[in-house]
């Protein structure tokens, strides 16, 4: 039952062991420390504009639940707190309230508690090999009134999972060019923990998708959350799962090789962004927001007010980065002066990324 799964994943995201197995590599992206930054802490504008909205901070909360009663509550109260702070979040995938009509309300309750917030729909690539097309897709904005839809890539995942769909072929990329024409919000392209290539990217931007969500390595493992399930069912994958636990991209990264193959993308910096330091990070690297999503649900199931709190945490660390950077506002942070080095700099001269033509893809010159 699709539904156990759903409580499954929550439950082993939010008492598993399912972190730590790699790296995002952002503490090889430094900030340089600007002693005389020109500009007062209360001066600091952290706003920005994401699928046409505007949000106080470039913070995302990406989608990861719904499906049930319960998971509708974790919904709601992350709903409620972005509402409250002028944020934006995803949902998780809406496979099960397309086949389940009794599971929509789950996924409505968001845009109940957050009728302005900028809010993405969630169906996994898989399901459009399998027969899914622009009407589920179109199901699936109208269910939350969604400003676009996330089209989650989880091959890694779906790979180990005991039930897992690992189905990827190209004609993914022919149905998405087709629907992304008529659709009519825009289509996210969004990893799962093991981030976007280069290759991957522009594969994307040659259909004329340009949003990536590309949550990185460095964060959840999915294919340790499916090495749990596979554990509990001593299903024969566990331990291959395991060797692969730490597959991937880390997500400083992903941000650069998404960046250098898609100059004009709209990049959302994710996987294993935990604290205001790697939000200023991640946009400072080439993201153009920031998305979190383990840490947000470990507070969501403490309440709203926990949620709040720990929210405000990084709205302040991210303004103490513009403040110590000289940063008076997002696009001049995009602008700020970092130091690349240690084993992200090794990655990208391996990829053969030129670190001086990607500073100017960076700055957007
Ligand atoms: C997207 C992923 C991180 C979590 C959902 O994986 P899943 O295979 O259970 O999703 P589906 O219900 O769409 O198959
Ligand atoms: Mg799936």
């Amino acid at each position: 039952m699709i539904s156990n799964r759903k409580i499954e994943h929550v439950e082993i995201c939010l008492f598993g062991n399912v972190e730590g197995f790699a790296n995002t590599l952002l503490d090889d992206v430094v900030l340089v420390h600007q002693a005389m930054p020109g500009i007062s802490f209360d001066d600091i504008d952290t706003s920005v504009n994401f699928l046409g909205k505007k949000m106080s901070a470039p913070i995302f909360v990406t989608g990861m639940t719904g499906g049930t009663q319960e998971l509708g509550k974790i919904n709601e109260t992350i709903a409620e707190a972005i509402n409250e702070l002028n944020l934006g979040m995803g949902v998780g995938s809406q496979r099960i309230a397309i086949e389940h009509e009794s599971a929509r309300q789950s996924f409505k309750i968001v845009r109940d508690k957050a009728p302005n917030a900028p809010i993405l729909a969630n169906i996994g690539a898989p399901q459009l090999a399998k027969g899914y097309g622009l009407k589920e897709l179109e199901y699936a904005v109208s269910m939350i009134e969604a400003d676009g839809i996330a089209v989650h890539l989880n091959p890694a995942q779906e790979l180990f999972q005991p039930e897992g769909e690992p189905e990827y072929p190209d004609t993914i990329l022919s149905s998405l060019r087709d629907i992304s024409k008529s659709l009519g919000v825009p289509i996210i392209i969004k990893e799962t923990g093991t981030g976007i290539s280069m290759e991957t990217a522009k594969k994307f931007s040659d259909i004329g998708i340009k949003y990536f969500d590309v949550s990185g390595q460095g964060g959840t493992s999915w294919i340790a959350v499916e090495m749990v399930r596979d554990i509990r069912k001593n299903h024969w994958k566990k331990e291959s799962a395991e060797l692969f636990a730490d597959w991937g991209i880390p997500t400083a990264a992903s941000i650069m090789e998404t960046r250098f193959a898609v100059p004009d993308s709209i990049i959302m910096g994710s996987g294993g962004i935990r604290n205001g330091l790697h939000v200023a990070k991640a946009i400072a690297l080439g993201a153009d927001i920031a998305g979190m999503a383990g840490p947000v649900i470990k507070k969501a199931v403490e309440g709203k007010d926990s949620l709040i709190t720990f929210f405000n945490k990084i709205i302040f660390e991210l303004k103490a980065s513009m403040m110590l950077t000289g940063s008076k506002n997002i696009d001049s942070l995009k602008r700020t002066q970092i130091v690349i080095w240690n084993k992200l700099k090794e990655w990208i001269e391996s990829r053969g990324i030129s670190l001086s033509t990607y500073e100017k893809l960076r700055k957007r010159e």
